[in-house]
C-alpha cells in the first residue's frame, strides 16, 4: 500500500509534521530529511517508515482497514495491556483506542512525537485500572518506538503487551530471523514448547513465542539483500509470526498473497508478568536500523 499517496494534508503542525488524513484517520506525516514516518491517533500505529533514500521498512495490508473500527493489519499495533488471548479484546485495547498528541520535537537529528492514552469510563468497563500510557516515536535514519506504561491507580496492577511489528520483506521465503534464543512456544501447536536452533526461515504458518531471545535480532531479506537490525528492550520475548496461505485467505483484512510480502518480529510480554504498584512505570521498545 502507498500510504503517502493516500494522505490528504490538513495543516502543518511543526517543521517536520503536518497533520493529514488517511480515509477519514487523523495521521500525523513526518518527513524530516533523515526519515518518513506516518502515524495514526487511532491506536498510535506507525503506518510507515522510511528511512531516507531507502524503501519503506513496514509493511500494510493492501486491505487494511482505515475506518478506525477495527485494529489495522499492518504497520506497528500497541498490543496493550495484554498479548494475544491473555484476555478480550485480542491484543487489547491500545490499539483501537483514539490517543492524543501530547508534544513533538524536532531537530536535525530527529523528530520525537509521543502520543498519550489515559483511562476512562470505557478502558474501565473493560479493564478496571488506571494508567497513563506514552508512546515516544523517534524517526531519524532508524525507528525508535517506546511504550511507557504508568500506574496511575491507588492498588497494583499486572501488564502484558506487544510492539507488534509488521515489517516489509520482498520475499518471506527468502528472509531469515537471528538472535531467537534456544527455545520457543508454538502458538500453531497448542503452546508446545520446542527447541530453536538460534534463528528460523519462513516457509509455513509460524506464530511463535521465543522466550530467551537476544535483545538484538537481525532480520536479513535476501531477496533484496537487505539486513534490519531490531533492539528490543523491556520485554520477555520475541513473537514471530506469519499466517501463510490459507489463514490470510481466511482474512478479510489481508489479500490472499499477503503474507508473502511481510513477517511479524514483535517485542512482546507475552505472559502478563509486569507488576506494577502505584506510582510505577515500566518501558517497552523496539529500535529498527537498517544495516
Ligand atoms: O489478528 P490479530 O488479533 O491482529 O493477531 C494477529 C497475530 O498476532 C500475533 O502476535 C499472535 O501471535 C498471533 O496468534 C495472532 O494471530
Amino acid at each position: 500500500m502507498d500510504i503517502y499517496s493516500k494522505l490528504t494534508s490538513k495543516s502543518s503542525i511543526s517543521q517536520h509534521v503536518t497533520l493529514c488524513e488517511i480515509e477519514g484517520l487523523d495521521a500525523l506525516h513526518v518527513h524530516h530529511p533523515k526519515g518518513s514516518a506516518v502515524i495514526t491517533l487511532f491506536g498510535a500505529h506507525v503506518i510507515s517508515f522510511k528511512p531516507a533514500r531507502r524503501k519503506e521498512l513496514i509493511w500494510m495490508s493492501q486491505n487494511a482497514d482505515l475506518t478506525g473500527k477495527k485494529a489495522i493489519r499492518g504497520g506497528i499495533p500497541v498490543c496493550w495491556p495484554w498479548f494475544g488471548k491473555a484476555a478480550s479484546p485480542s491484543h487489547g485495547f491500545a490499539r483501537t483506542s483514539h490517543w492524543e498528541l501530547e508534544s513533538i520535537s524536532d531537530n536535525k537529528q530527529r523528530t520525537s512525537l509521543t502520543l498519550c492514552l489515559k483511562h476512562c469510563d470505557k478502558s474501565l468497563a473493560i479493564w478496571p485500572h488506571k494508567f497513563d500510557i506514552r508512546l515516544n516515536v523517534d524517526i531519524s535514519e532508524s525507528l525508535s518506538v517506546s511504550l511507557t506504561s504508568t500506574n496511575t491507580g491507588d492498588s497494583e496492577w499486572t501488564m502484558g503487551g506487544a510492539l507488534h511489528t509488521y515489517l516489509r520483506t520482498s520475499d518471506v521465503k527468502a528472509t531469515s530471523i537471528s538472535g531467537l534464543g534456544q527455545q520457543y512456544i508454538d502458538s500453531t501447536e497448542q503452546g508446545v514448547i520446542k527447541p530453536s536452533p538460534g534463528h528460523t526461515d519462513i516457509n509455513t504458518e509460524t506464530d511463535r513465542i521465543y522466550t530467551s531471545a537476544e535483545k538484538k535480532l537481525h532480520i536479513v531479506d535476501n531477496g533484496e539483500n537487505r539486513r534490519l537490525t531490531m533492539e528490543n528492550t523491556g520485554n520477555s520475548s520475541a513473537v514471530v509470526w506469519n499466517p501463510w496461505q490459507s489463514l490470510s485467505e481466511s482474512m478479510a483484512d489481508m489479500t490472499d498473497e499477503g503474507y508473502l510480502q511481510m513477517v511479524c518480529v514483535e517485542s512482546a510480554i507475552h505472559d502478563t508478568t509486569i507488576r506494577l504498584a502505584p506510582g510505577r512505570s515500566h518501558n517497552l521498545s523496539t529500535t529498527i536500523n537498517v544495516d
